[in-house]
């Protein structure tokens, strides 16, 4: 698997996420920088993590008017695929190239704990390296990840399956005492219409290793690497 990471001024995970796709794909990830108006030949453009721009305006707002978004954009269109990781699902929302939004935590504070991810589709890319219903565990560290939608557009995610990753206690039950940030029906992650671009808030790539505490990550990486063989 040929990864591109996409790195803008205040990205801070990128480093954590090259040793996750280095250790799956057995290959060096290229780092791509914001002003890029073009991509090398990739099979997935991963944006990562971190305070882009000093989340200056909102989370991911600038961001998503870097010049290389157009061609992430066109990449996608073309049949790539694209995840991205808290602050980079904030930059795919704030482009369009992911539904809703993602608002300030619902208790205003930053949090910084682990939480469990409910897996809800086994069928695509980035999740089959789960079974559905599995759960996992995911380290959580942001100010904005609050998903929000209109009721509309929930119903019209669930319908579609376009639900990644919901909150969830350790045993998959859903819970507000589960969902930290207050999500709309518990939602950490999405899927584009296509199922080629996926976002989501907690930071697997921080679960890679028994070195990091565990591997409960890993299915994310192993999963995409597998699709690309
Ligand atoms: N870890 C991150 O990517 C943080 C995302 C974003 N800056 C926030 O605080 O919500």
């Amino acid at each position: 698997m040929k990864a591109g990471i996409v790195v803008f001024p205040g990205t801070n995970r990128e480093r954590d996420m090259a040793i996750a796709l280095r250790r799956a794909a057995g290959t060096e990830p290229a780092m791509l920088w914001h002003r890029d108006t073009e991509l090398p030949a990739l099979d997935l453009v991963v944006l990562p993590g971190g305070f882009s721009h000093g989340d200056y305006l909102r989370s991911g707002a600038m961001a998503a008017h870097a010049p290389i978004m157009s061609a992430v954009r066109d990449f996608a269109a073309r049949g790539g695929y694209v995840l991205g990781v808290c602050n980079g699902f904030q930059i795919l929302t704030e482009a369009e190239m992911l539904p809703g939004a993602l608002l300030r935590n619902a208790g205003m504070r930053f949090l910084s704990q682990d939480c469990h991810l409910r897996v809800e589709r086994d069928d695509t890319p980035f999740t089959r390296g789960w079974r559905e219903g599995d759960v996992f565990r995911a380290p959580m560290a942001h100010g904005d990840g609050n998903y929000v939608a209109s009721e509309e557009e929930l119903d019209r995610l669930e319908g579609e399956g376009q639900v990644a990753f919901r909150y969830s206690r350790a045993d998959g039950g859903l819970a507000d005492d589960a969902n930290p940030n207050g999500s709309a029906r518990a939602i950490a992650g999405v899927f584009s219409a296509d199922r080629r671009v996926c976002g989501l808030m907690p930071h697997p790539e921080d679960l890679v290793d028994p070195l990091m505490g565990g591997e409960d990550g890993k299915p994310l990486f192993d999963g995409l690497v597998e699709s690309f063989r």
